[in-house]
């Protein structure tokens, strides 16, 4: 191991169990594609969801959440005033959230509206690699929300905006690049197949907002999210013919996570 303050397989484990014994409330504030397997995913790894955006109760909601995970991928302006309000709520709380900000780079309105969240210092970025390096002010080269950049590619990118949050930035892809800075760690694992899976990314997202919310140390939690998440694709893909069955097939595996597995199967360096 490249850094002894990395997670081992043993804290991964520890991380997976913490969330499924305290079941944190995740608020969302995500897009529509995202929101059903978001929300699956988070009741899988015992978590609980809540797609809550309406300017009259985000608020109030943000008030009773564990975890706060904003996601750009529908955005319109009333959705914009919607994050603002949750970030501030969850800020002023100071309750671990998350940006996804997806298709940063693609318009000039998300790059935007993306650099706008960012200087809310939020406590995790997760992105795939077009997106951070967009974000970063670096050229990312992303097809709409699909990203055609390395995650090894955009460290550089990573910790820049890591500067920026004072936070952790993940980079998600064939390997997951998650840095504080201070830290860096490479989580492999994962499936090719799970690019062919909208709002995978998403879900990936809205499951670190539920280990930001359990664990204290949010590279911590970040990195064990990510590799529990690859783990589970990595499974679920084996006997998946296609998308659609690896699309349940994660769930499933999510859920059924056991400690032996993680022990064995996890790869962060
Ligand atoms: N080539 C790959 N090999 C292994 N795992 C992968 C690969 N591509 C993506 N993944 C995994 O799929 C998940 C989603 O990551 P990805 O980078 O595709 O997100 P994304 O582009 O934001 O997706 P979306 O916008 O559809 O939500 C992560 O857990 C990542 O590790
Ligand atoms: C396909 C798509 N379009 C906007 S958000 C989203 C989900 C994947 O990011
Ligand atoms: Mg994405």
């Amino acid at each position: 191991m490249a850094d002894s303050t990395l997670p081992g397989s043993a804290d991964v484990w520890a991380c997976a169990d913490a969330v499924r014994r305290g079941g944190p409330l995740v608020h969302n504030v995500t897009n529509y594609v995202a929101m059903d397997l978001s929300a699956n995913a988070l009741l899988a790894v015992g978590a609980s969801p809540a797609m809550v955006h309406a300017h009259e109760e985000v608020v109030d909601f943000a008030l009773l959440a564990d975890a706060l995970v904003v996601n750009i991928g529908t955005l319109s302006p009333n959705w914009v005033e919607s994050m603002r309000l949750a970030v501030r709520a969850a800020t002023d709380r100071g309750i671990p959230w998350v940006l996804d900000p997806v298709a940063a780079g693609a318009t000039s309105y998300r790059t935007q509206v993306g650099a706008e969240l960012l200087a809310h210092r939020p406590t995790v970025v997760r992105g795939n690699a077009s997106e951070i390096l967009s974000l970063a002010g670096m050229t990312g080269r992303g097809k709409g929300v699909d990203a055609t950049d390395e995650s090894g590619d955009a460290l550089e990118a990573a910790v820049a905006l890591a500067q920026v949050t004072g936070g952790v930035v993940a980079v998600t892809g064939d390997v997951d690049v998650v840095t504080d800075r201070r830290r860096t760690a490479h989580v492999a694992g994962g499936h090719p197949l799970m690019a062919r899976v909208t709002a995978m990314g998403c879900a990936a997202s809205a499951v670190v907002g539920a280990y930001a919310a359990a664990v204290a140390d949010p590279l911590m939690a970040t990195a064990s999210a990510l590799a529990v998440f690859g783990l589970a694709g990595e499974r679920a893909a084996t006997g998946a013919v296609g998308p659609g069955t690896l699309r349940w097939r994660l769930l499933d595996e999510l859920y059924a996570l056991e400690q032996s597995t993680v022990l064995a199967g996890t790869r962060i360096s």
